[in-house]
């Protein structure tokens, strides 16, 4: 943790301090930032504090006592700090909606900012992985909690370059029962977890370069695009500024369940060599491999060369310059 990070944390902490009990009638709706599967996120501002936050609603159809437990159960997050996880202002329930207030991340969540943009270059994908990691040991380590839902959607950045982690479970039995309902997006899941064994942390890696992936090319990477597609996308633009034409990389491949047969059945994607490099070409295939006991466990991860190139950076300068120039070119 460097000293920038230590006083960012502690900034969080006091604003925190400052704005206590959350209650509706003290949330002011600015903007929607969002709709997720089972969820939509607001940009709200904090009437007495003049706080901006980002306020997820979740609609649980569950039984008032289900729900208060969840409620309970989501006081976790309040001992999740991080600069790798998105700060928690609290959560509160009103009728069958639930509302998780977090820090605002005003650089968006990956999935918009490669909607935006071609492809996201290599050494910022360098950086992601960095921040992922450092949030999913914290996780582990501080909580021994898994993610369970890495995607480029629950990435989130801001204009200060620093990269967060969000939507992850914290209330253990109840995830089980509500992924289920919200199906959502499973095309990031394992797969061993598509088939229903066990899984733990290392389905979070899976996950992990399977965004990776997706980020790098610049689009949902099952069916793999053949080699000559990739090289095509890249001839365009090599450096991926451009935002992407109209349609590009938008996925109209598979249904659902094709894809998760397709994912239990066929070999894993890969990044073409030639546009990549060897060390970050070797990262994905750790992550990738499809028996969990061949896959990369976290500390080798930790120990990899593609992450050893991006964790000496001290400050978060070049992402920021980065994400400045993305949202610039608002599309
Ligand atoms: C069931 C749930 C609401 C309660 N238990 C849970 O534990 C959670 S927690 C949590 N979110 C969350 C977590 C950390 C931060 I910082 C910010 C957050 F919004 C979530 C959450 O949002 N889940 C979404 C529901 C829609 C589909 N995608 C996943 C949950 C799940
Ligand atoms: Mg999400």
């Amino acid at each position: 943790c460097t000293d920038t990070q230590k006083n960012r944390m502690e900034e969080f902490f006091n604003s925190k301090r400052a704005v206590g009990e959350l209650k509706q009638d003290d949330l002011v709706n600015i903007c929607e930032l969002g709709q997720g599967n089972g969820g939509v996120v607001w940009k709200v501002r904090h009437k007495p504090t003049d706080k901006i936050m980002a306020r997820k609603l979740i609609y649980l159809e569950v039984k008032p006592a289900l729900k208060n437990q969840i409620i309970r159960e989501l006081k976790v997050l309040h001992q999740c700090n991080s600069p790798y996880i998105v700060g928690f202002y609290g959560a509160f329930a009103v009728e069958a909606q639930i509302s998780i207030c977090m820090e605002y991340m005003d650089g968006g969540s990956l999935d918009l900012i490669l909607k935006k943009v071609m492809r996201i270059p290599e050494n910022i994908l360098g950086r992601i992985t960095v921040a992922v990691l450092r949030g999913l040991s914290y996780l582990r380590e501080r909580h021994r909690i898994m993610h369970r839902d890495i995607k480029p959607s629950n990435i989130l950045v801001n204009h200060q370059g620093e990269i967060k982690l969000c939507d992850f479970g914290v209330s253990a039995q109840l995830i089980d029962s509500t992924a289920l309902t919200f199906i959502g997006t499973r095309s990031y899941m394992s797969p061993e977890r598509l088939e229903g064994t066990h899984y733990g942390v290392m389905s979070d890696i899976w996950s992990l370069g399977l965004s990776l992936v997706e980020m790098a090319v610049g689009r949902y990477p099952i069916p793999p695009p053949s080699t000559e597609d990739v090289v095509d996308l890249f001839k365009e633009d090599p450096h991926g500024n451009r935002p992407r034409p109209e349609g590009y990389g938008s996925y109209r491949g598979l249904a659902i369940f094709e894809l998760m047969e397709w994912i239990v059945n066929e070999a894993p994607p890969t990044l073409p060599r030639s546009l990549f490099s060897a060390e970050f070409c070797d990262f994905i295939d750790r992550c990738l491999k499809k028996s969990t006991s061949e896959r990369a466990d976290l500390n080798s991860l930790l120990n990899h060369s593609f992450y050893k190139r991006y964790e000496t950076e001290s400050d978060n300068q070049d992402v920021a310059a980065w994400i400045r120039q993305v949202c610039r070119t608002e599309s």
